[in-house]
């Protein structure tokens, strides 16, 4: 039984077609950022508090109308069927079953409406397209199969350059696999398109398509943060897509309380890049995270065991979560805070 999440990576390494390992593994140029996010938690240690009476602890949260049983969530990632035959199905089950969140990419390979036939909460990962029609077909679709809120990618004006994929020649999904959630109006499925000409007026026009939360994810600079209150969206994700955008942009966790600062309390402000174990979670609630997402341990858990291996992945974060509230004195997520947290050397 996999004890931790390298455990379940390795186990998913096993059983993965070394193009796709690297495809879910890899990052962009040097992957200096990918290997920055989880470093960035290495270098954090913490100062605990004692006598603190915690009892049982309680790890439920709730985040844009959407309630979880712990603050973390399934961040969106492509082509699940890659991982295990049952796909973005399987994940669904596994993120119903823990009561969280799964955020359904917008390059699935199950149709969201059976995603959302698994049962738990849905929200839907949108890349802004130039072809609004297309774009306004995509969300009223995520939205009528119940997707509860909108998580917007703003990090990919252009793909980034991931020389494991070129290596390989990996460009596109077996045949059999297509992005389910691509289809026009016409039933045609498009492929994903990065577009480099959207700007801060993108917010007002999904506004008008859906009364769904809005979410920026991808948000790095504080300043892009003021903007993103400023125009009124519902929450931001501190995100570097997992290193896969541009390498060299700071780990996430670095980034992530002149975010909060910025925020300034006025909306949820969540993070992924590199959380491994619950203390990396307890740290980046502590410096001012609503939530958290994870995304490969989420597809080596599919990997590894589909739905199963996907809860087994949940289960430990959360366990791990508790145990650590647990020893930092802490009852629940809203008790951390920033001053029990010290930056040190590496171990
Ligand atoms: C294989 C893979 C595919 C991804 N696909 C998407 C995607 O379709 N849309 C998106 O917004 N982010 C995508 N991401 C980025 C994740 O949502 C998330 O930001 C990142 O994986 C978090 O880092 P972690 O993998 O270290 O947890 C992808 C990441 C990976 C690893
Ligand atoms: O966003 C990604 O990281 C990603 O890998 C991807 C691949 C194909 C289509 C959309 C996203």
């Amino acid at each position: 039984m996999a004890l931790n999440l390298a455990d379940v990576a390795a186990a998913a390494r096993r059983r993965l077609d070394p193009v796709h390992w690297d495809f879910f593994a890899g990052g962009a140029g040097d992957e200096r950022t990918l290997r920055a996010n989880e470093a960035a938690f290495a270098r954090r240690f913490l100062l605990p508090r004692v006598l603190r009476a915690t009892g049982d602890r309680d790890l439920r949260t709730s985040l844009l109308g959407s309630q979880v049983s712990m603050p973390v969530l399934v961040a969106p990632t492509a082509f699940h069927r890659l991982a295990h035959p049952d796909g973005e199905v399987a994940t669904a089950r596994a993120a119903a079953g823990a009561g969280t969140v799964m955020v359904v990419s917008m390059a699935a390979t199950r149709p969201v409406e059976r995603i959302a036939a698994a049962g738990g909460t849905l929200w839907f990962q949108l890349y802004p397209h130039t072809d609004l029609e297309f774009t306004t077909t995509v969300v009223r679709r995520a939205v009528a199969a119940g997707c509860r809120a909108l998580v917007v990618t703003v990090d990919s004006p252009v793909f980034g350059r991931r020389e494991r994929d070129l290596r390989h020649g990996f460009v596109d999904l077996p045949p059999g696999m297509v992005c389910e959630n691509m289809r026009d109006a016409d039933g045609r499925v498009r492929d994903i398109e990065m577009n480099a000409r959207v700007g801060w007026e993108l917010v007002a026009v999904l506004r008008r398509l859906t009364t769904v939360p809005i979410l920026l994810k991808g948000v790095l600079h504080p300043e892009d943060a003021r903007l993103a209150v400023e125009h009124g969206v519902d929450g931001v994700v501190v995100s570097n897509h997992g290193g896969r955008q541009l390498d060299g942009v700071t780990a996430t966790l670095d980034a992530l309380p002149a975010v909060v600062a910025a925020v300034g309390g006025r909306l949820p402000v969540l993070v992924d890049g590199g959380l491994r174990r619950g203390v990396d979670v307890l740290v980046a609630l502590a410096l001012g995270a609503t939530a958290v997402l994870v995304g490969r341990p989420v597809l080596w858990g599919l990997a590894a065991g589909g739905a199963a291996g996907v809860r087994h992945v949940l289960d430990l974060l959360r366990a791990d979560l508790d145990r650590a509230l647990a020893l930092v004195g802490a009852a629940r997520p809203g008790d951390l805070s920033a001053d029990l947290v010290t930056v040190g050397a590496p171990a």
